[in-house]
């Protein structure tokens, strides 16, 4: 199999192809130096065609972007055919599996995904990122049910911030907004909201409050607004499913009021957390496995990491650091010999 990925050969030990996203295979395997496992996703140059710059963007984006309920990024290579990014593994599979899988989600349990989905966007937002293709299928569980959010291919950073529009459009219809279906130019935050007020939807549902076959028709009944409110339904999933599925997107509940949202808050009484939970120190017990396994001293090794490359020393850091957040032993597999 390796024989195939030449690059990843010592590195990572390849095994089964767990999905596709689109032009890109997705391939479990292991990290070589800490045992863990990650997706590593496989793009050929070739078939990427104009979709080439949507790997730049997603690349970038996920640099940036580090936060729990985000899928990390770990190390990306570049060959003359292909691009490889080494992913955080999510095993339990896609949020939308799940919602089938139970036919719908009972509020309390909704308001658990609903609220990480939010930490994620916020956190996004934040950062001056727009997502813009929210949808079940781009969230994953992970060992613990917990989400993470991926396929960052067509988020946007408008220049110059938040507050200034974009015009592409793009997404999967049933969840696209009414404004960036009419080609009008729209904010990407405000797009971003619309979508999350429709995976609620769906969340609670199991069905899309916007569905039709044909495109022209699903696009009037998403301009329309109405939708159907089934009678499981309590009053305050309704009047919050009202407040995001507001056609003018002017009348639209912020990310900042979403985050203190009572229906949100109920049973947890704290707003929704978003800031990162990966600390911008370096962690000193992945410092010194590092430097021993490397032979180098702590500082350079400290020196090392923090340039961020996206390299194997990044992604060894990184896997280490998830080893030590899992109550696993911050230790590399294979010590270094007296050769070494
Ligand atoms: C919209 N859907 C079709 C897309 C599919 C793609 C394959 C996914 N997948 C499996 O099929 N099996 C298990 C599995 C486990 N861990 C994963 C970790 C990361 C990614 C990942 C991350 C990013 Cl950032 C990204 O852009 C892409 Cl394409 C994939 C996929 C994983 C995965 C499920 C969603």
């Amino acid at each position: 199999m390796s024989s195939q990925y030449p690059e990843l050969k010592g590195f990572y030990h390849l095994r089964e192809t767990i999905g596709s996203g689109g032009f890109a295979k997705v391939k479990l395997a292991y990290h070589a130096l800490t045992g863990e496992k990650v997706a590593i996703k496989i793009m050929d140059k070739r078939a990427l065609g104009d979709d080439l710059p949507r790997v730049k963007t997603e690349i970038a984006a996920m640099k940036e972007l580090c936060q729990q309920h985000i899928c990390k990024l770990f190390q990306v290579l570049e060959t003359e055919t292909r691009f490889y990014m080494v992913l955080e593994y999510c095993p339990e599979g896609e949020l939308f599996d799940y919602i089938v899988s139970k036919d719908r989600l009972d509020e309390a349990e909704a308001r658990i995904f609903f609220r990480q989905i939010v930490s994620a966007v916020a956190f996004i937002h934040y950062k001056g990122y727009a997502h813009r293709d929210l949808k079940p299928e781009n969230l994953l569980l992970d060992e613990e049910q917990n989400l993470k959010l991926i396929d960052f291919g067509l988020c946007a950073k408008p220049k110059g911030g938040m507050e200034n529009h974009l015009f592409t459009c793009c997404g999967s219809p049933a969840y696209a907004a009414p404004e960036l279906i009419s080609g009008k130019q729209y904010l990407g935050a405000e797009a971003d909201l619309w979508s999350m007020g429709v995976l609620l939807y769906a969340l609670l549902c199991g069905y899309l409050p916007f569905d039709d076959e044909k495109i022209p028709s699903l696009y009037r009944k998403i301009q329309s607004g109405k939708y159907d409110v089934p009678d499981w339904l309590s009053p305050e999933s309704s009047i919050l499913i009202a407040q995001m599925l507001q056609v003018d997107p002017k009348r639209r509940i912020s990310i900042q009021q979403l985050i203190n949202h009572p229906w949100l808050r109920k049973g947890f009484n704290i707003p929704c957390e978003f800031e990162s939970k990966y600390k911008s120190t370096l962690d000193e017990d992945c410092i010194t496995e590092l430097a021993v396994h490397y032979g180098k001293t702590r500082t350079e090794m400290e020196e090392d990491v923090s340039k961020w490359t996206y390299d194997y020393l990044t992604a060894s850091y990184f896997l280490l650091l998830e080893k030590k957040m899992k109550g696993r032993p911050v230790r590399l597999l294979q010590r270094p010999t007296a050769t070494d």
